[in-house]
């Protein structure tokens, strides 16, 4: 799972050589209202977002504070409860909304702030979600009796998912959803228990892609590649790709599942963890069972006030959240410009509609493609001797959209690391410096394979 949440980082002071800089000049507070709203969720995972967030405002920031105000009872009486809205088949908190006529060709990358005093946007037809957010959808994806086998093979295996656990001051904490990892092949599985670190620890629990999960990865496989050469001919300036986009076929070699029982399981504000997909990733996002909201919002650089529209604009209406409507077998994009300028995430619900199949149960097969290149055995090792992780300058405005590696408990709550950092390149397809070195290798170990192949078949 990608790190959804985030924190401080701690400053060191002193002369550093350039590329091991105790000070990138990256996120320095990286988000921390959304980790504070991540630990409280943790806690309190049946209780609204929006309840956390009064409770978090009125404690002054303070987690602790606020867990106090929010522990007697379960609920400050004082803080304003979302209405609830008893809508069939969609999230209660899910309302109608009527675009203007003329917006069809707005393109999503317009500064114009499509949100007024901090609402939500709530988008649900196709055309609104691409001409809106960095996301393209498509209903009804699976024949109806495909997406009911795969619901029903991952609805098998969810007993076994776990929470993703993070250590947080010398204290665990759990994600409010439960989740596992699946690749495909048995050299791969290997690969992840051994080589791939994720929030600075390894993944024992690697399973292998279920039958049913493989026959449908090929199905998403095709419709995401089509769903690219779409966003680029329609949405990107001259219909080029982007910068650092990969001009390669989009494949899926990996998947997280997630599984969310109940409404008051979620996931929070995150930006997934580019270390192994590489910049500009595209992800597809297959959901099943219950109807959930997904939402999306801009990230909008601390220091930059552009956005703010000469202060007639709060930052909330520059980050502009949006909600997307899942239902049950649809396929979400996640395009090319999404994990470097948004964040995203699964609200906490007042109330959901069961599904005949899944219950109470939403599952979530998030499709992703890993790069040979990004294989750990090529990646940057810190000065800890781990595999650096991959992040993209967010919140500065100097250096937003620059790349860099750096150690991983620089984003690991609670976690000690050193202070490795090094701005990361890579060419206009998205490839590092040591990508050709990548494919020679491969294409002699095939070769090798190749001749010991034909000798054991001649001898
Ligand atoms: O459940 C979803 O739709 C999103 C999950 C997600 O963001 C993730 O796995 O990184
Ligand atoms: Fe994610």
């Amino acid at each position: 799972m990608d790190t959804f949440v985030s924190r401080k980082r701690r400053r060191v002071s002193g002369d550093q050589a350039i590329i091991e800089r105790a000070d990138p000049p990256v996120d320095d507070d990286n988000d921390s209202t959304d980790f504070k709203l991540a630990i409280l969720t943790s806690l309190y995972p049946s209780v609204d977002q929006q309840i956390l967030l009064e409770a978090l405002l009125s404690a002054d920031g303070s987690v602790e504070e606020a867990s106090k105000s929010l522990a007697p009872s379960g609920l400050p009486s004082d803080l304003p409860r979302p209405p609830r809205k008893d809508t069939i088949g969609y999230q209660s908190s899910l309302t109608s909304f009527t675009l203007p006529r003329d917006s069809k060709s707005i393109s999503p990358n317009k500064k114009r702030h499509l949100t007024k005093n901090g609402k939500t946007l709530h988008l649900f037809a196709p055309e609104d979600i691409e001409n809106y957010t960095p996301c393209s959808i498509v209903h009804n994806f699976l024949p109806t009796t495909q997406a009911d086998a795969i619901l029903r093979e991952l609805l098998g295996e969810a007993p076994s998912f776990r929470k993703a656990t993070f250590k947080l001051f010398e204290r665990e904490v759990s994600s409010p959803h439960t989740m596992a990892f699946y690749v495909d092949s048995l050299e791969e599985e290997q690969a992840q228990k051994t080589d791939y670190v994720y929030n600075g620890s390894r993944i024992e629990d690697v399973r292998r892609s279920l039958p049913e999960m493989r026959r449908v990865a090929a199905i998403v496989q095709d419709a995401v590649n089509k769903e690219i050469q779409r966003r680029i001919r329609d949405h990107y300036p001259d219909g080029k790709k982007l910068k650092y986009q990969s001009p390669h076929e989009w494949r899926s070699n990996a998947s997280f599942v997630n599984c969310y029982d109940g409404p008051g399981e979620n996931v929070g504000y995150h930006s997934d963890q580019l270390t192994y997909i590489g910049p500009r990733a595209i992800i597809g996002s297959l959901s099943l069972g219950v109807a959930r909201e997904f939402r999306v919002r801009r990230i909008v650089a601390r220091d930059d006030e552009s956005h703010l529209d000469g202060g007639h604009a709060s930052r909330a209406d520059a980050e502009g959240q949006i909600a997307i409507h899942l239902p049950h077998n649809s396929l979400l994009v996640m395009h090319a410009e999404m994990q470097e300028e948004w964040k995203h995430s699964i609200a906490p619900s007042q109330a959901i509609d069961p599904h005949p199949v899944a219950g109470s149960k939403r599952i979530n097969v998030t499709y992703r493609c890993y790069k040979e290149h990004l294989n750990p055995q090529w990646t940057p090792k810190c000065r800890c001797n781990i595999p650096a992780v991959l992040r993209c300058v967010q919140k500065k405005k100097e250096n937003r959209g620059r790349y860099m590696w750096m150690c991983h408990a620089s984003y690991t709550p609670g976690q000690e690391g050193c202070t490795y950092f090094q701005f990361a390149e890579f060419d206009d397809d998205g490839e590092p410096p040591w990508a050709k070195r990548v494919k020679n290798t491969a294409m002699s170990m095939n070769a090798d394979n190749l001749v010991e192949n034909v000798t054991r078949e001649i001898a």
